[in-house]
């Protein structure tokens, strides 16, 4: 298990270092129009998930869609203070 906060050190990590096999560098790579169409993806599959599956099911696809999130923002070099400061 781990925090939202953590999970983005975690893919700050990835796009540094670049281990070979990571989904994570192959999703920066594609860049910002592929990662910003996985984050509607993912919206929309909470948002079925919502209307018509298991608070599991759901949870899973709340996990995709903040993982794909922070995708984006490693894409555009966004830091999680850039984005706080709005909370
Ligand atoms: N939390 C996630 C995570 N959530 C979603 N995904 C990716 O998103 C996919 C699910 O989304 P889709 O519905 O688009 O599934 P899909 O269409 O089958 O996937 P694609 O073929 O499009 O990749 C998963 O198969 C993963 O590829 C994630 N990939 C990685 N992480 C975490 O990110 C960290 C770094 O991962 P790596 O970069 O792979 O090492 C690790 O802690 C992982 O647990």
């Amino acid at each position: 298990m781990k925090t939202f906060d953590e999970l983005f050190a975690e893919l700050r990590d990835r796009a540094v270092n670049r281990p070979e096999g990571s989904g994570t560098v192959a999703a920066l790579d594609a860049g910002v129009h592929a990662q910003g169409k996985k984050v509607l993806e993912e919206a929309g599959e909470v948002w079925i998930a919502a209307e018509h599956e298991s608070d599991e099911r759901l949870a899973e696809e709340v996990s995709q869609l903040l993982y794909r999130v922070q995708v984006l923002m490693l894409g555009r070099g966004l830091t999680l203070d850039d984005v706080y400061r709005h909370l």
